[in-house]
């Protein structure tokens, strides 16, 4: 009988014997949710269950411990043990999970692309042994690493889930035994995408941003619905949720592009060192907080000159708002549209999290060609921008709800609902990156085609 069931106190228990069970994978240290199921009578095998999700535990708030000097910092080993001490998770409908360990295992603020490289290899690497992920991993940079997470792994057709906690688990008021269960549940069931579930929602991983850092209730996702709410029963939006590959093999695309910046726009402050900035060679991109809809004070003769510099080194400036919900249109107000005019590119309702990362990818995909980088921003790859219609339909363009009076006329009657705004994204794979360029150079190459033919003509007359 395991430990955990005998009444001996956890340390007695931890004690008792080695940790964990080496499975082969130099990293993947532990395994198995088999035992009893939550009532403690039927014993049950890995085998028997229905479904087998991979654990990635990266580190974060939800495994760490106080250090002397009462910090909090990720212990290693620790989590994972609890894990497999947690009834909850060998409730028989409960799928089976492994965990792999990384070492050392980090605060979020420490990880950097390569970390998200390598969970990314590890999703795709065994991809077709399980039938979905959950990454656990610190709060701070979530946001950041699911919104990559989308765009690296391409031909996903399993739901990765991502989540961590607030309180670590070793307090008995965490938050983290709920978001671990069900991250596991939607990890076995949810939608084939990169997620994020935190405070009782289950959000698309691009659309999340963290806004409370004292919170349970952590992320958002200001401009798109939750995939899922969870209270005492689930209510689904699987509706919005992108299409699973129809690809056998995912694959990780690791060549992500980082010399991108973010600046956030300070009424009147200095543009010097902007402009030092934006004329660096070094630079691919640049992500501009502005306000709004996407203003910026077109009396600031520092900032144009700074946004001219950017255009002639070949750096991308791509324009955000500050504002928590809405997206960006240039050309709402003067001020915006002279931004335009110097090449500013709108990131529609991104969040700022998603356009850096996004732009990482596409400069990693489509390194050297600035075009296709310029096109591609604004198109969904992977359901982390809305078509415009979903946020900007004049009010006198809505569509209309009803044709004749009778509706209206009658007060029990209630107009039929609206069309839904068209936030879904397109499906899965139609990989857009590939068309446009291809479009762009099957009419480049058509145009010189063309122009040739002529001049031969031209000779023969
Ligand atoms: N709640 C957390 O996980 C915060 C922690 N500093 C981290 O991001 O790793």
């Amino acid at each position: 009988m395991d430990e955990s069931l005998t009444g001996k106190s956890m340390d007695e228990s931890l004690t008792g014997k080695p940790p964990f069970k080496p499975l082969g994978l130099p990293h993947r240290i532990t395994s198995s949710n088999s035992a009893t199921n939550l009532h403690g009578t039927d014993e049950l095998d890995d085998s028997d269950r229905d479904g087998r999700v991979l654990v990635l535990l990266t580190g974060g708030t939800m495994g760490m411990k106080p250090n002397q000097r009462g910090s909090l910092e990720p212990k290693a080993g620790y989590l994972a043990e609890q894990m497999r001490l947690m009834p909850e998770l060998r409730e028989r409908r409960m799928p089976a999970y492994e965990v792999v360990e990384y070492a050392p295992l980090l605060d979020s603020a420490d990880m950097v692309p390569q970390d998200w490289r390598r969970i990314a290899q590890d999703i795709a690497q065994s991809h077709n042994q399980f039938d979905g992920f959950v990454v656990i991993m610190g709060t701070d940079t979530m946001a950041y690493c699911a919104s990559a997470l989308s765009f690296m792994l391409e031909n996903l057709s399993k739901p990765v889930v991502l989540t961590g906690s607030m309180i670590p688990f070793a307090e008995s008021y965490s938050d983290a035994r709920r978001n671990l269960v069900m991250a596991l549940i939607f990890a076995h069931a949810g939608p084939s995408e990169v997620v994020v579930f935190f405070g009782d929602r289950l959000l698309r991983g691009n659309r999340t941003t963290k806004v409370d850092a004292l919170a349970l209730s952590a992320y958002d996702s200001p401009n798109f619905p939750p995939l899922a709410s969870c209270g005492v029963a689930l209510r689904a939006r699987y509706d919005l949720a992108l299409a699973p590959s129809s690809e056998q093999r995912c694959k990780a695309f690791t060549q992500m592009e980082t010399k991108i910046l973010v600046f956030r726009m300070v009424p009147g402050f200095d543009d010097k060192a902007l402009l030092r900035c934006l004329e660096s060679d070094e630079l691919r991109a640049v992500v501009l907080e502005l306000y709004g809809t996407g203003t910026a004070p077109a009396r600031r003769a520092g900032l144009l000159k700074a946004l001219r510099a950017a255009r002639s080194h070949n750096v991308l400036v791509v324009a955000t708002t500050q504002c928590k919900r809405g997206g960006v249109v240039l050309a709402t107000y003067e001020v915006g549209r002279l931004l335009e005019e110097e090449g500013v590119v709108a990131a529609g309702d991104m969040t700022t999290e998603a356009a850096a990362t996004k732009l990482a990818y596409l400069f990693g995909r489509y390194p050297g060609d600035m075009d296709a980088v310029r096109e591609l921003v604004g198109v969904s790859l992977r359901g982390e921008i809305s078509h415009p219609d979903a946020y900007l339909r004049p009010f006198f363009e809505a569509p209309r709800y009803k044709s004749s009076g009778s509706i209206e006329s009658d007060p029990t009657k209630r107009p039929p609902a609206p069309p839904p705004a068209p936030t879904e994204p397109p499906p899965r794979d139609v990989m857009p990156p590939r068309d446009v360029v291809q479009r762009r150079r099957d009419i480049a190459l058509g145009a010189a085609i063309g122009v040739g033919v002529a001049l031969v003509l031209a000779r023969r007359r």
